[in-house]
């Protein structure tokens, strides 16, 4: 069963953050291979017949890696890119080995970068896929220069590669996938509150700003809504802190039965929650929150709520949750257990 994602995948992808760190090693492999290329054809040369190819090609992948580092081409939504970027690598690699010594000469080994650009971006499984290619091109290049694939010192060169990607590229990718879980996890523990698995305030507050955006863009209304536990000091003090956290987690679990997928929720602070209501109105916020008030099938613990709407109620989320917080407190002082909105008569 696919596990729901707690958070949305755009800002919030540990795997994408991650990428973007390794784009920058991405591109330092590419001009690694570049300086190599140019080393060996400085220090050894090229074959006559091919020294301007070689130039020409060579500074034509320079250009294509810098275009690429330049515009940020590349990102993790577009994987079939990056993959390109490692098959222009392993072609270019292959071109350039069969203009010079073949598959004999020390510059084999190039392949390994493709390998580790690989591992470092697409994950295991394309890296065997790609691992499969080089052999393949390996073999097509011993054929090109007329070699006999199945003589003992072919065949050992090809396993001995062979192997060397397979272990590269597996144990690259592994040391990856496992980077990306820990990054995830380290995520979650900044981002999620611990007792209710919300967001906690300081997600929420990232996570408000480009709904706040786009809402204020379009002129769409959302609604901002405080709510605060009336008595959990007197709960705690009667029952003791495990009672308490009871009731905590208990209005959280109603909070997100009552709440849609692209709803907004977060524990701000002890015993206050948030919740920011994309494309709804005062009319839809009240509505959703006596629902929760009244549901005739669960008691939720008595909470007082103020609610605040973009645009009636302010410009911005910050003067919204202030209006919010003020209302709450209005209800509050009528006796909780009821929603107040902003600016309507006690
Ligand atoms: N059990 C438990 N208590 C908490 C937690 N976080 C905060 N509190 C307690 O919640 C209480 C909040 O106190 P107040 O702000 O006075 O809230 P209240 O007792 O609900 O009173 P009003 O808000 O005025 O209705 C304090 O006693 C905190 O110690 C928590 O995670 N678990």
């Amino acid at each position: 069963m696919k596990v729901k994602d707690p958070l949305p995948p755009l800002s919030w992808d540990a795997r994408r953050i991650q990428i973007q760190g390794f784009m920058t090693g991405l591109h330092q492999i590419e001009w690694l291979l570049v300086t190599l290329i140019t080393l060996y054809l400085v220090l050894i040369g090229a074959p006559d017949d091919h020294t301007l190819e070689l130039l020409v090609a060579t500074a034509a992948y320079f250009g294509f890696s810098l275009l690429a580092s330049r515009l940020r081409f590349f990102d993790e939504r577009q994987r079939w890119l990056l993959a390109l970027h490692t098959w222009v690598m392993i072609g270019f690699i292959t071109w350039f080995l069969h203009s010079t010594e073949g598959v004999s000469g020390p510059l084999t080994s190039l392949y390994l970068l493709a390998v580790v650009t690989s591992a470092l971006t697409l994950g295991v499984l394309a890296t065997m896929l790609e691992v499969v290619a080089i052999v393949a091109c390996i073999v097509l290049l011993l054929q090109l220069g007329d070699e006999r694939l199945m003589e003992t010192a072919n065949l050992t060169l090809l396993s001995i590669n062979l192997i060397a990607y397979l272990i590269i590229g597996y144990l690259t990718a592994a040391l990856v996938d496992g980077i990306t879980v820990s990054n995830r996890m380290l995520l979650e523990m900044a981002s999620q509150d611990p007792l209710t698995g919300l967001f906690n305030r300081r997600a929420f507050n990232d996570l408000v700003k480009p709904v706040d955006a786009m809402a204020r863009r379009s002129r769409r209304p959302y609604s901002v809504v405080v709510i605060d536990m009336d008595g959990l000091k007197a709960i705690n003090d009667a029952q003791g802190h495990v009672e308490g956290d009871r009731a905590i987690k208990l209005l959280a679990e109603e909070l997100k039965a009552h709440t849609r997928s692209s709803d907004l929720l977060a524990r701000h602070g002890g015993d206050e929650f948030l919740i920011m209501l994309p494309d709804t109105d005062a009319g839809g916020a009240t509505r959703m929150l006596h629902r929760l008030l009244a549901d005739p099938d669960h008691e939720i613990p008595a909470i007082s709520i103020g609610v605040a709407c973009y645009p009636e109620h302010g410009e911005s989320f910050d003067a919204l949750f202030e209006q919010a917080d003020q209302a709450m407190y209005v209800s509050k002082s009528l006796g909780g257990r009821r929603v107040h909105v902003a600016g309507a008569p006690r």
